[in-house]
């Protein structure tokens, strides 16, 4: 062995500059772009949001319009898109629809034919929001199918969130719950190089496409130690059943050395920034939906937690009831940290090309010495 450090899991480690978001633990905030994130989620709509990430800055009055006017134009679902989801099954996980679908768009795109297609900054914004507008359909229609149900059309005269909400459920949200919506989309969208937008970098970083790189982004996406855990919290929820068993509950599963799902962060060592704002979102949603059950399990499950171990709740932890009560199947909730999170990663697949290194780290060798290969009978 050397004397070389080890940062296993990366922790600690800078491995470049960004100037898409600051997550400080510290002061425990959230900055895209410079704003923070509760400020862009009280007002403003997903739609400026992707655009901040993507510009850099907030879009005017005609851009915001010129925007929208395009995203609504590329929301119908693809005939191919839906052949294919058709023919997957419907036990195979969301997640891995979702990704089959993207990495599916990637062979529709014939720019990538060309070496300086991969790259190109122009091209990207189009494929992001190409990403951006058909994500919503891809989900829908997934959750849809998966219930006995066809395929609704987009409507042009909705905007982002009403509309996924529209092709998911056939019907126009109460205010409430696609404001609820929005706040979740604008607080899922970016979060520095956490693991699925430094898969995205990795993969950006080869010069490889954009598809490709969001597609390896979702499948990092879908572990529960990142955004499979809004889904795990539900699990969760359905073990304990009621508030007054979480203490006994959580007793158990830790003295089973079990990871309760929605709670820790590597970064934030004293509460996730994006918690208090969706939690207020999970409020009303609960009182929306006359389920105080379910804000008690939530509220008994935190205490616990807090006084057992002092781990607080990320944002898995309140999203994931929180997309029960807007109505959503479990096994969707990552899908919906994807339409979300496609925004933060082609954001740093564009800030990647702008100043490319390939990403290659080192690793310690702990196998066997050199040796001989032996006679082979
Ligand atoms: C949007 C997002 O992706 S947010 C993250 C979503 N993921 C989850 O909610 C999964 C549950 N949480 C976890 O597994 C972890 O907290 C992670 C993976 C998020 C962060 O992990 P790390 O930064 O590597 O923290 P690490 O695992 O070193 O934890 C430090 C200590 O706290 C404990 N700990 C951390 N999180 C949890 C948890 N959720 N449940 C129980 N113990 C925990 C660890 O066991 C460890 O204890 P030890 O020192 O006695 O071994
Ligand atoms: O930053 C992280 O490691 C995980 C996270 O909260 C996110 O991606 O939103």
């Amino acid at each position: 062995m050397t004397e070389t450090p080890i940062h296993k899991g990366l922790a600690g480690v800078v491995v470049d500059t960004t100037a898409i978001s600051k997550v400080n633990p510290d002061t425990n905030s959230l900055l895209y772009r410079g704003y923070p994130v509760q400020d862009l989620a009280a007002h403003c709509s997903f739609e400026e949001v992707a655009y901040l990430l993507w510009h850099g800055e907030l879009p005017s009055p005609d851009q915001l319009a010129e925007m929208e006017k395009l995203e609504r134009s590329l929301r119908p679902l693809d005939a191919r898109t839906k052949t294919l989801i058709d023919a997957l099954p419907t036990t195979a996980h969301p997640m891995d629809v979702v990704r089959t679908a993207v990495s599916q768009l990637g062979t529709f795109d014939d720019t990538l034919l060309q070496p300086e297609g991969l790259t190109d900054r122009t091209l990207n914004e189009g494929r992001a929001m190409y990403l951006f507008a058909q994500l919503p359909a891809i989900v829908a229609y997934d959750q849809r199918r998966r219930r006995g149900e066809d395929l609704i059309e987009p409507r042009d005269d909705l905007g982002y969130s009403a509309n996924f909400l529209w092709m998911t459920f056939g019907s126009e949200p109460a205010p409430a719950v696609e404001q609820a919506f929005n706040v979740s989309m604008i607080l899922y969208a970016e979060h520095s190089f956490n693991a699925s937008t430094f898969t995205a970098r990795v993969v950006t970083s080869t010069l490889s496409d954009l598809y490709s790189a969001v597609t390896g982004a979702i499948g990092a996406l879908k572990g529960p130690l990142h955004g499979g855990a809004n889904e795990a919290v539900m699990a969760v929820f359905g073990e304990i059943g009621t508030a007054d068993r979480a203490d006994d509950w959580l007793e158990a599963a830790l003295a089973e050395k079990r990871k309760i799902m929605g709670f820790g962060h590597r970064v934030y060592k004293h509460g996730d920034s994006r918690v208090p704002t969706m939690k207020a979102v999970l409020d009303d949603l609960v009182e929306h939906a006359g389920r105080r059950d379910l804000g008690d399990l939530y509220d008994a499950l935190e205490q616990a937690m807090t006084s057992r171990k002092n781990i607080l709740p990320n944002l898995d932890y309140p999203a994931g009831p929180a997309y029960h009560l807007m109505g959503f199947d479990t096994a969707t909730f990552t899908p919906l940290f994807v339409a979300s999170r496609v925004t933060g990663w082609t954001a740093h697949i564009m800030e990647q090309l702008e100043s490319n290194s390939l990403i290659r780290p080192l690793s310690e060798y702990v196998g066997p010495d050199q040796r001989e290969v032996p006679a082979r009978p």
